[in-house]
């Protein structure tokens, strides 16, 4: 079984979250050269925003960027498989590779602070729930391979953003050229909901420029305490109907349609339509297991790995 990885970015590495990525090649393998030449090369071919990775000489200790305007260049240490790997959190592609690869799809999640943003995407990535709250930094991504009808495999990418970024500078950039974005409140804390209108006016002005219009679902999270509700649902069905989201329920806790959430949207994007038996499939409920953590220790229960990989970005 596949062990999640967790991978803090390098301290060489430009911030480039947020940048469409274009390219990827195997460029630089066996040269003995300079990487930062190799580099400052396929910057200057770049267009404005965009960013290229190469995988060189793995002698080379760091892993090398250079700017040019908007365009990032960055050069990863390791072998090639390394360096697709770093790559494919941000979206890139092997240029020879992209036919025989998964379509990948950039999924935001977006909320107020501990509406349960980090539990819904590890629920789903790596089905699990940790009760304690941790608060997310900046931002976390997951790796999630997904089926779809027809046989369709797609990866979803996403991209678990701290609750305290709305208003910072760094926002639009990580929303930029989202597929999709899962646009969340606790259905027990109103003015969870009541920020919901700050959070969607912002993921319009960023993608005001994009080509893609991402796809976006409300999800009020934590049904499993319903007698708790401060947010009738019709308020939610309102807000759904008024700015055409896909509308949806869950509990991260119990895994109640978590699953389904994500589905749906990336069935969305991609124009296929999920029968009922499909939507019942992926309701299904994940028994949580409840464990009171000492302080010290982490809160995550990892108890599926498989296919997801995690990288943090502070
Ligand atoms: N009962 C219940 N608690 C939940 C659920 N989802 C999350 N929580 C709890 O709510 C708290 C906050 O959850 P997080 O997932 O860390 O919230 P977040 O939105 O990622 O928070 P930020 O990192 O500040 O943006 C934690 O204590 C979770 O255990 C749920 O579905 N049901």
């Amino acid at each position: 079984m596949a062990t999640a990885t967790r991978h803090r970015q390098d301290a060489t590495t430009p911030p480039v979250i947020g940048l469409p990525v274009l390219t990827f090649s195997r460029e630089g393998k066996g040269l003995r050269g300079h990487t930062e030449n190799i580099c400052k090369l396929k910057c200057q071919n770049l267009a404005p925003g965009c960013v290229f990775f190469c995988s060189p000489y793995p002698r080379f200790t760091r892993t090398t960027s250079v700017r040019r305007g908007s365009s990032v260049c960055v050069c990863v240490r390791g072998s090639y498989r390394a360096a697709q790997q770093f790559g494919a959190h941000f979206g890139v592609m092997s240029d020879s590779e992209e036919d025989s690869q998964d379509r990948q799809l950039k999924i935001v999640v977006i909320g107020d602070g501990a509406c349960g943003k980090t539990s819904l995407t590890t629920r789903f990535a790596q089905e699990a729930f940790g009760k304690q709250y941790k608060q997310t930094i900046g931002l976390d991504f997951f790796l999630k391979r997904i089926s779809l009808p027809g046989n369709l495999n797609v990866t979803l990418q996403v991209w678990d953003i701290g609750g305290q970024t709305l208003g910072g500078k760094m926002l639009d950039k990580y929303v930029y050229g989202a597929h999709g974005v899962l646009l969340v409140y606790d259905i027990t804390n109103y003015q969870s909901f009541e920020d919901l209108e700050d959070w969607f006016s912002m993921v319009k002005k960023a993608n005001e420029e994009s080509d893609i219009q991402p796809v976006v679902s409300l999800i009020g999270n934590k049904i499993d305490l319903e007698h708790m509700r401060t947010v009738k649902a019709d308020k939610h069905q309102r807000f759904c109907q008024e700015n055409g989201l896909i509308s949806q329920f869950v509990s991260a806790k119990t895994g109640d349609s978590v699953y389904l959430c994500f589905q749906r949207v990336a069935a969305e994007i991609l124009g296929i339509k999920l029968n009922k038996a499909e939507i019942e499939q992926s309701q299904r409920i994940v028994k949580a297991e409840l464990v009171d953590y000492p302080q010290d220790e982490g809160p995550i229960r990892h108890e599926n790995n498989q296919q997801s990989k995690i990288c943090s970005v502070q």
